[in-house]
C-alpha cells in the first residue's frame, strides 16, 4: 500500500473493479506485468508472429484524403523479397491457389467427400455458400489477398510516436466515434462522457469501452515511445530520433485535469479491452494448440508451438475471465444487436484505409483486425461447430500482436506510475 502521490491523479482513481468484469486493476496489473508480458515478449520476436501482410495502399471508401504524413516517421519499411521466410510465403501462395481453384469450381475435398452425387452446379452455390457463411463470420475486412497486400517486419516497423496528428488524426478518430450509433438516445456530442454509458445497454458499452481501450492502448504507445530529440531542437524529419517516454504528453493525455475528467476512465477501459482479448486467446485455446506455426525452419517452429502453449496455459489460468455468453442473448432483438454490432466494427476496419501515416495505419489495421479476430472468437455460432471453424494466418498473427500491444500498454503503465512517484 502506498499513499498517492499529489500528481498521481492520473492512477488515484484507477484501481478496483474493471467495469463489465469481475476482477481489479491490481490483480490485471500483476498477472500481466509478471506472467504474460515476459511470455509475449519473447514470442512475438518468432518470425511466425513478426511479417504481418496487410495492404497500405487501398484508396480511403469515405472520403477524399490527400494529407498523406510526410513525416520520415511515418514510413513503412515493407520486406524485401528474400526477407519473408519461404514457409510464410508458401502458405499465402497456396490459400491464394487453393481460392483460385475453388472460384473456378475445381475440386474442393471436403464437398467431394460430402457428396458425390450433387450436380456441378449445386456444388458451385455450395462453394458460394460457405464463402458466405465465412464472410458473415467476419468481424474484418480481409485484405491479405489483394495484389497491392505487403509482408512487412514488425519489429522493423515500431509503433512509435509518429507525429500524426490534426484534422486527418482527428478525422479518423471521430468517425470511428461515429461508427458507434449506439450512442444514449439524446446525446449527440462525439465522445461520450463516462457519466451517460449506464443509459446504455451491456453490449452498447462493450463496444464503446472495447474502441476507447485501443485508443488508449495506441496513445500509451506514443507517449512510451516519444521522439525526445525533438524538444531539444532536432525536427521531425532529422533521422537521428532519440526515443523515450515522455511523461509531460502522458499526463497532457490522461490526467483528470486536462481530460475534463475522463483521462482515468480511458485506462480503465484499456484494461477491460485487454480482458476481452484474453478471454479469445483462452477461448481459442484448443484450437490454437493445434497449430503448427509454420515457417519453414523446423526447430523454431517447434520453439513457436511451446511457447504458445505456455502462454496459452497461463490465460487459461486467469480465474476471473470475461463472461461473453451475457452478450446477446434471447431475443430477436439480440439477433439485430449482433448484426449491427458486427456492421459497425467492420465499418471501424474500413475506416483504417483512410489514416494517413502509413506506420498509424499498419499498427491500426493490425490492432483492429486482432480485435476483429477476437470478436469472431468469442462471438461466431461456427465456434462451436469444431470443423467449421477457421483462422487465417494474418488472424493469428494479428490477434497475438494486437494482444501484444495491450500487454505492453499494461506495463508501461507501471513505468509512468513510478515516474510519477519520483
Ligand atoms: C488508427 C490510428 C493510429 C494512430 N497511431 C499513431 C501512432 O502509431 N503514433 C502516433 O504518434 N500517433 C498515432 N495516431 C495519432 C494519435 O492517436 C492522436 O490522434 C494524435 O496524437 C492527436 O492527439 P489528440 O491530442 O488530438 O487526441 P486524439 O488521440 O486524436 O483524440 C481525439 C479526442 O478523443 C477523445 N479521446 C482521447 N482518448 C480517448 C479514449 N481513450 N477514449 C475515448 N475518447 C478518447 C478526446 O476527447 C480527444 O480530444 C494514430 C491515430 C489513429 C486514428
Amino acid at each position: 500500500y502506498f499513499e498517492p502521490h499529489t500528481h498521481d491523479a492520473c492512477f488515484c482513481q484507477l484501481s478496483g473493479r474493471i467495469d463489465e468484469c469481475t476482477c481489479n486493476i491490481d490483480t490485471v496489473d500483476h498477472f500481466n506485468n509478471v506472467k504474460v508480458y515476459p511470455r509475449l515478449r519473447s514470442l512475438l520476436l518468432k518470425d511466425y508472429f513478426r511479417f504481418f501482410k496487410a495492404n497500405l495502399k487501398r484508396e480511403c471508401p469515405f472520403w477524399h484524403d490527400d494529407s498523406k504524413c510526410a513525416m520520415r516517421y511515418c514510413h513503412v519499411q515493407a520486406c524485401g523479397d528474400g526477407d519473408v521466410p519461404v514457409g510464410i510465403k508458401g502458405t499465402a501462395k497456396l490459400k491464394k491457389e487453393e481460392k483460385e481453384e475453388d472460384t473456378c469450381g475445381g475440386s474442393d475435398k471436403e464437398l467431394d467427400y460430402l457428396n458425390k452425387t450433387i450436380s456441378a452446379k449445386m456444388k458451385k452455390d455450395l462453394v458460394m455458400w460457405t464463402k458466405y457463411d465465412d464472410a458473415n463470420d467476419n468481424f474484418c475486412v480481409v485484405d491479405e489477398n489483394d495484389e497491392d497486400a505487403e509482408y512487412v517486419d514488425l519489429l522493423l516497423n515500431p509503433e512509435r510516436f509518429t507525429g500524426y496528428k490534426g484534422s486527418s488524426a482527428n478525422r479518423i478518430w471521430n468517425s470511428i466515434y461515429l461508427e458507434n450509433c449506439f450512442r444514449p438516445k439524446s446525446y449527440y456530442s462525439l465522445y461520450i462522457p463516462s457519466s451517460k454509458l449506464n443509459s446504455m445497454c451491456l453490449e452498447e458499452r462493450v463496444y464503446y469501452r472495447a474502441i476507447s481501450g485501443l485508443h488508449t492502448s495506441i496513445n500509451i504507445h506514443l507517449c512510451a515511445n516519444y521522439l525526445l530529440s525533438h524538444s531539444n531542437g532536432l525536427s521531425l524529419t532529422d533521422p537521428k530520433g532519440e526515443w523515450g517516454p515522455s511523461l509531460v504528453e502522458f499526463e497532457r493525455r490522461f490526467s483528470p485535469e486536462t481530460t475534463n475528467g475522463e483521462g482515468p476512465n480511458w485506462l480503465r477501459n484499456l484494461y477491460f479491452i485487454y480482458l476481452l482479448e484474453l478471454r479469445a486467446l483462452a477461448k481459442a485455446a484448443p484450437y490454437l494448440e493445434q497449430e503448427t506455426f509454420y515457417t519453414g525452419n523446423e526447430a523454431e517452429d517447434f520453439d513457436t508451438q511451446m511457447a504458445v502453449k505456455d502462454l496459452l496455459n497461463i490465460a487459461k489460468q486467469f480465474p476471473n475471465h470475461f463472461d461473453e455468453t451475457t452478450m446477446f442473448t434471447g431475443s430477436a432483438q439480440a439477433a439485430r444487436l449482433k448484426h449491427e454490432f458486427k456492421e459497425h466494427f467492420l465499418n471501424v476496419t474500413r475506416i483504417m484505409d483512410c489514416v494517413g501515416c502509413d506506420k498509424c495505419k499498419l499498427w491500426g489495421k493490425l490492432q483492429t483486425k486482432g480485435l476483429g479476430t477476437a470478436l469472431k472468437i468469442l462471438f461466431s455460432q461456427k465456434f462451436n461447430q469444431k470443423k467449421l471453424f477457421q483462422l487465417q494466418r494474418e488472424e493469428i498473427v494479428a490477434l497475438f500482436n494486437a494482444f501484444g500491444r495491450l500487454s505492453t500498454s499494461i506495463y508501461k503503465l507501471d513505468n509512468f506510475r513510478e515516474m510519477l512517484e519520483h
